[in-house]
């Protein structure tokens, strides 16, 4: 019945994970993911937002979400995403010792840093897409690969 009303993107697919199978069968269990992996073309960032704006105009609770206690409900939000990774030592790419429920847990924290992340932006006026496209012309600007190239220095520390 739900489904009925649910907008295309908020439908749940598949796409850019990799199950409980592939990963064990491909190597991504040893800690190495020879196959790359993607995202999920859907939801936009815009999507996001709206769906977000929906659900705080359903709620009344615009009253609430201004910049500044999003900017704190995003912050506490990482601190959750931070939990998760406290006390395990080094998490190799792929996350290989993490239980289903705990990859899950990780896919709901950082999940709530993004909606927080993107209302914050939508309440202060980033477009926050096109801001991304902007900052990433200047890190490469900053940090030509020619000079930076396998090399993790802060651009303070080159001498051209
Ligand atoms: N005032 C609120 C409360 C919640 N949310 C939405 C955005 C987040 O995605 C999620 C956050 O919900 P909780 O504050 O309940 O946090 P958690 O889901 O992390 O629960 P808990 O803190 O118990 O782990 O719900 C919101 O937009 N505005």
């Amino acid at each position: 019945i739900l489904l009925q009303h649910t907008p295309k993107y908020i439908q749940f697919h598949h796409y850019g994970g990799v199950s409980e199978a592939e990963s064990r069968s491909n190597g991504v269990a040893a800690g190495v993911s020879p196959q790359k992996f993607i995202f999920s073309p859907e939801p936009s960032m815009e999507d996001i937002r709206r769906m977000q704006a929906d659900f705080t105009d359903e709620r009344d609770w615009n009253k609430f979400h201004q910049p500044r206690n999003l900017l704190l409900a995003m912050v506490g939000e990482v601190g959750e995403v931070a939990e998760l990774f406290q006390w395990r030592g080094e998490v190799a790419e792929g996350l290989p010792d993490w239980t289903e429920t705990e990859r899950e847990q990780l896919a709901h924290e950082l999940s709530d840093v993004l909606i927080y992340l993107v209302e914050l932006a939508e309440k202060c006026r980033v477009d926050l897409p096109q801001a991304v496209l902007r900052k990433m012309a200047l890190n490469r600007l900053k940090y030509p690969s020619s000079k930076v190239h396998g090399s993790a220095k802060k651009y303070t520390e080159y001498k051209d």
